[in-house]
């Protein structure tokens, strides 16, 4: 489906994990080709099951849901050891969880957290979706669990901070991918591939010399902004990151969270 007016639509995230990725499309690089939406990750994945978009910038689960798909080669947005934006946020430890608030605006570290339960104490919790505000969702439930900037953000420092990319690692070695870009069948994927590979080459190249405007949006030490995308976050979808993913979808099926899952298929 290419909408009326012939520009591909896209779905995007705007956190700052997606920066690096999303300020060609900020800038204006794709003026004429390209029609915008900026949302959160669950709803670009609507977006793309839905056909309000041709490409989301989705979480990694959703590829699982939703029905012919390809991925554009080489571009993810993971983490190799702590990731810094993932957390749960826990008075107790996770054996003795009863109930989790979660992020409603995630869908792979939801997946990720019930796996983690599944894998380690062969139960869930119970589960309430919550807008993502430490102290309301600490106020409902046992542990809570935020993404994003929202997880940037200043956090009570009173309980537990778990980065489920080092869980993640520690239990396999290997890195955790969050979020890809999925194109729908009948998209142009060569048109798709080229923007966005355009794009992912311009971001992280400025992203130094942006500061004044990034934090002027994102109020963080010039520091963390720097370490988050050099440290926590990388961009590049590889060999690594493929052997994650398979294990993420089966671990995934285990838990009964996604059907038998089909290998990962790439646009060409
Ligand atoms: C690393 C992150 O990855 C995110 C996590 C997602 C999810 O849990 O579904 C989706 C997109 C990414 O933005 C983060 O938000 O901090």
């Amino acid at each position: 489906m290419t909408l009326a007016n012939g520009l591909i639509h896209f779905s995007i995230i705007d956190y700052l994990n997606a920066l690096p990725l999303n300020m060609a499309f900020k800038d204006g690089l794709f003026e004429g080709q390209v029609d915008l939406t900026f949302d959160y990750p669950s709803q670009c994945a609507d977006n793309l099951a839905s056909g309000r978009c041709e490409v989301g910038l989705i979480s990694s689960i959703e590829y699982q849901r939703i029905a012919n798909l390809r991925i554009a080669p080489g571009i993810c947005i993971a983490s190799r050891h702590e990731v810094r934006s993932v957390l749960i946020l826990t008075r107790k430890p996770l054996s003795d969880v009863k109930t989790v608030a979660l992020d409603r605006f995630s869908r792979s570290s939801v997946a990720l957290l019930r796996i983690l339960f599944h894998r380690r104490f062969g139960f869930q919790p119970q589960f309430i979706t919550m807008t993502p505000q430490a102290e309301p969702m600490l106020a409902e439930a046992d542990a809570a669990l935020i993404i994003g900037d929202a997880a940037l953000r200043a956090l009570p420092q009173d309980v537990d901070h778990i980065d489920l990319a080092r869980e993640w690692n520690r239990d396999t070695g290997l890195p955790f991918v969050f979020a890809f870009w999925a194109i729908r069948r009948g998209a142009n994927t060569a048109a798709v591939c080229d923007i966005l590979n355009r794009a992912k080459a311009y971001g992280m190249p400025r992203i130094a010399t942006r500061m004044d405007d990034i934090r002027a949006r994102w109020p963080l030490p010039e520091n963390d902004i720097l370490d988050y995308f050099h440290t926590n976050i990388h961009y590049d979808l590889g060999e690594p990151e493929l052997a994650s993913l398979a294990l993420f979808y089966r671990y995934a099926e285990e838990a009964g969270l996604i059907k038998h899952p089909s290998p990962p298929r790439f646009a060409t």
